[in-house]
């Protein structure tokens, strides 16, 4: 049987058109649902393992993205966000009515990612964002209940779809972290 990961891969990756503008999150709230507007593409799309990474129900790991803060706003009921874990790297605003994630703030300034929101592009109500490209965080998910004999299956369907698993992040992402801290320790 084939592994499920997550509903908007377990049938393939489907790739960006490249010319996607931006769109419009929304939370799973039938009624008042919160929508935040994201100007522009999605940047370093990757499936997640990690606990504190909202999932949809049902999936071992989640999708999400980084786009510029500035590119965010909230549109409309704003009023039933709130922080999940205010003590958190990432400040994640979450749906009061339904827990969506909706999307990823980090305040401090000296952090490599500072300026870039995470969100999870399965939300746009539009088609066409860039495609995940990798898995971050993927023995992360015994964590969550998975059991470590599963973990090469795990693994393996991760590559079939693509998806080269890392138990952090990409080489180029801890690069780019390692490159940014090196510079700060040199000032
Ligand atoms: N093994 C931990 C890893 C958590 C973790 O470090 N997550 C990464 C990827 S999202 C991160 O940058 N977390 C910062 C944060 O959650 O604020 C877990 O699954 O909870
Ligand atoms: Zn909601
Ligand atoms: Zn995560």
């Amino acid at each position: 049987m084939t592994v499920a990961l997550h509903p908007s891969i377990d049938n393939g990756v489907k790739q960006g058109s490249g010319s996607f503008a931006g769109g419009t999150l929304v939370c799973k709230c039938s009624d008042h649902p919160v929508k935040v507007s994201v100007k522009g593409d999605v940047a370093h799309n990757h499936a997640c393992g990690c606990t504190k990474c909202w999932k949809p129900q049902g999936a071992m790991f989640s999708v999400v993205a980084v786009v510029p803060r500035q590119n965010v706003s909230v549109l409309e009921n704003g009023d039933k966000l709130q922080i999940v874990d205010p003590s958190a790297v990432i400040q994640r605003y979450a749906c009061k009515a339904c827990g969506t994630h909706m999307y990823g703030r980090i305040e401090n300034k000296n952090h490599p990612f500072y300026g870039l929101d995470f969100i999870h592009p399965e939300l746009f109500q539009e088609q066409g964002s860039a495609a995940p490209g990798f898995a971050a965080f993927v023995s992360s998910v015994i964590e969550s209940g998975v059991k470590p004999e599963q973990m090469a299956g795990v693994r393996s369907r991760l590559k079939e779809l693509g998806l080269e698993p890392y138990d952090c992040l990409s080489p180029p992402l801890m690069d780019a972290i390692a490159t940014h801290v090196a510079k700060a320790k040199a000032a």
